[in-house]
């Protein structure tokens, strides 16, 4: 429990004892992780589209279940608990009870904030067209149940409203949601959608001093302003969702075409390999198996292994 709060309590800390924008590198799934773990990123933030496309093949079209999301947030926030892991949590799956034991089991999976938010649980990505809305009460009640869970748990877990209101609604019943969700125990705001650079800086001044976050989704709605913008804009929590996905898809894609126009695949493969279409034998070549492995934590599973005594890998692997 000791460990699993402290990457929550290093999340408040990173709000509220510091200045500095929390750049949050969105990740779908574990390989994405360890890739943002590797370069140093102090944060990382669990897309709900992202996993609906990685672990599900499908739109972000409230298709997740409770079990999928906690599964993944459980297993992100476990590959480093010293970096603090934000998470989607979509709707929190219904009413307040299930909220709660939702949030319970993002907390005991070591998520250190959550962002929830006010469409119906039939939600979608929210740069589609065509969404509704839960009343402010309901809204409200999510919150509260979410900070029950937090309270229940003693635990240091930060809350994110998000309003999906802005589009149908307008600016000012959405600025007005997200101040009954800090009323009922929000932490952080997050406006989705948010149109342009003013809108963004009227936001972050209307709803000062609570933290803000935005969110930077390419071919979305909002202008993709870089880290020292959004800071300038106010904001304090900055989320690039699909920026692991959009590039492992090209990758995927033009690696699916050569197999499919070509019979084989070379990436991975040294020049020789490539020229001479010999076999990978084992030789160490940028983006092989191994250092996927390595990236993956080989050594220390190994190490492990040996340090209590197994015999699991004295034969070398
Ligand atoms: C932030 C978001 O909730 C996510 O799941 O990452 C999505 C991002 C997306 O669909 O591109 C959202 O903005 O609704």
């Amino acid at each position: 429990m000791a460990v699993i709060n402290q990457a929550a309590a290093k999340l408040r800390a990173q709000l509220f004892d510091s200045d500095e924008l929390i750049v949050c590198p969105g990740v779908q799934d574990g390989l994405s992780a360890r890739v943002c773990l590797q370069q140093g990123f102090k944060n990382l933030y669990m897309t709900g589209a992202g996993t609906a496309i990685s672990l599900l093949g499908m739109p972000d079209l409230g298709l997740t279940t409770a079990d999928d999301m906690v599964r993944q947030a459980s297993t992100l926030a476990s590959l480093d608990r010293s970096v603090p892991l934000i998470a989607d949590i979509d709707t929190g799956f219904g009413g307040p009870v299930m909220v709660s034991r939702t949030v319970e089991r993002y907390i005991l999976g070591g998520v250190a904030g959550l962002h929830l938010e006010d469409q119906v649980t039939t939600k979608r990505c929210g740069h589609l067209g065509g969404k509704e809305l839960v009343d402010v009460t309901t809204f409200a009640s999510r919150i509260k149940a979410a900070r029950e869970a937090r309270e229940r748990l003693q635990s240091d877990l930060v809350i994110i409203a998000r309003t999906d209101a802005l589009q149908g609604m307008g600016f000012d019943e959405a600025v007005s949601r997200l101040k009954t969700a800090v009323e009922a125990g929000a932490d952080v705001v997050f406006l989705e959608g948010v149109k342009d650079r003013e809108e963004m800086k009227k936001f972050t001044e209307t709803m000062a001093p609570t933290p803000c976050l935005v969110n930077l989704v390419p071919g979305g709605l909002t202008p993709l302003v870089n880290a020292k913008e959004a800071k300038e804009l106010g904001y304090r929590i900055a989320i690039w969702p699909c920026f692991a996905m959009t590039h492992a898809y090209l990758a995927y894609q033009k690696a699916a075409r050569e197999l499919m126009e070509t019979g084989a695949v070379t990436a991975g493969f040294t020049e020789k390999q490539k020229s001479d279409g010999e076999d990978a034998s084992g030789e160490q070549v940028p983006g092989g198996i191994r250092e996927l492995f390595e990236l993956c934590g080989l050594s220390e599973c190994v190490e492990l292994d040996k340090k209590m005594g197994g015999q699991t890998f004295s034969k070398g692997v």
